[in-house]
């Protein structure tokens, strides 16, 4: 176990925090003393998460759809006036649909990508320039997936995601005399909110295809992310994490 102190006097802000992964990082932080911010598109979500993790510290929400530019903006304007600083950021928004390649529109391909790619380089580039670079300090965690392979059945967040991992590397060299680090978690599947979308015999038998036969859990995505915010990850920059029971190297996810 981590001490509780690990994130002492941090402020971090976790996009999606009000469900799934984003839900229990913002719960660990809050946990190991940081005080958290969460941010998503629907206030109803963002509220009754805010009523669950308010028990473990201080927490509050602002909505914000990280694929609009303004809201962003105001988003840094917001935590400027009410924290005055931000430590740490963990992009874990995203999301996209299952679809053959060939019946991807022009629109599910678009939304997939500002969903995943643009909205958090907007994220990144927008927190770093406020908070950041100024600073001369940083941290940011952006989650991805198991692109390890590719992603059949799901080559618009595939490619969006490999965005996201190579941007981490470019600016974790870019940003490095600001004293920021960027790392990638990569989950393989998790137990999670964001499995209810799949249809359910998608998500049959999945167990016999990882290594581990068992699905993650949001706490061990969790606990990977406070590690790589906290000052035991200081000497790693540009790395992505593969958090998926070793299903990278073996077993299909999607039958083809
Ligand atoms: C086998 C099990 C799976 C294991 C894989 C595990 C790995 C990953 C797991 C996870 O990531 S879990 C987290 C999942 N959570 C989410 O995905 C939630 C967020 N997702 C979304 O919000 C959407 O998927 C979105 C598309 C990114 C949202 O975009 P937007 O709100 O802008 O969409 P729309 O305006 O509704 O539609 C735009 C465009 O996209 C097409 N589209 C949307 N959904 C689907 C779909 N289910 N199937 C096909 N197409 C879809 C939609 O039709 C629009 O296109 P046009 O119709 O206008 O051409
Ligand atoms: N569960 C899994 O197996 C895996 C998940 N991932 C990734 O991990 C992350 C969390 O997933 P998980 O918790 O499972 O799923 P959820 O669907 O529960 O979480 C997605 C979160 O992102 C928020 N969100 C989506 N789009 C936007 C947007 N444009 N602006 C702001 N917030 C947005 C949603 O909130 P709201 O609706 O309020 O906007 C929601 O809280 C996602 O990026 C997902 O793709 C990756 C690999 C595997």
């Amino acid at each position: 176990m981590f001490s509780k102190e690990l994130l002492k006097d941090q402020t971090i802000l976790v996009t999606g925090g009000g469900s799934g992964i984003g839900k229990a990082i913002a719960k660990a932080c809050l946990q190991h003393g940081a005080q958290v911010i969460i941010a998503s598109r629907k206030e109803e979500k963002l509220q009754t998460a805010l009523e669950e993790l308010q028990t473990y510290g201080q927490c509050r929400y602002i909505v914000c759809d990280i694929r609009e530019p303004e809201m962003i903006s105001k988003l840094a304007t917001d935590i400027k006036e009410q924290e005055g600083k931000l430590d740490i950021l963990v992009n874990n928004a995203g999301g996209q649909f299952p679809s053959r390649a060939e019946d991807i529109s022009n629109n599910g391909w678009n939304a997939v990508i500002n969903n995943n790619l643009n909205g958090t380089w907007l994220m990144t580039q927008t927190l770093a320039k406020t908070f950041f670079i100024p600073q001369k300090q940083g941290n940011v965690v952006n989650i991805i997936a198991n692109i390890f392979r590719g992603f059949p059945g799901m080559v618009h967040t595939g490619a969006a995601r490999a965005g996201v991992e190579n941007m981490t590397k470019t600016l974790a060299v870019e940003w490095s005399p600001y004293n920021i680090r960027l790392n990638a978690v990569a989950p393989g599947i998790i137990k999670s909110t964001g499995l209810e979308q799949y249809p359910p015999e998608m998500l049959k038998g999945l167990s016999d295809n990882i290594p581990m036969k068992r699905l993650g859990t949001t706490e061990e995505v969790a606990n990977l992310c406070l590690f790589l915010g906290s000052p035991l990850a200081a000497y790693i920059t540009g790395e992505t994490i593969y958090i998926d029971g070793g299903q990278r190297l073996w077993g299909d996810v999607f039958k083809i």
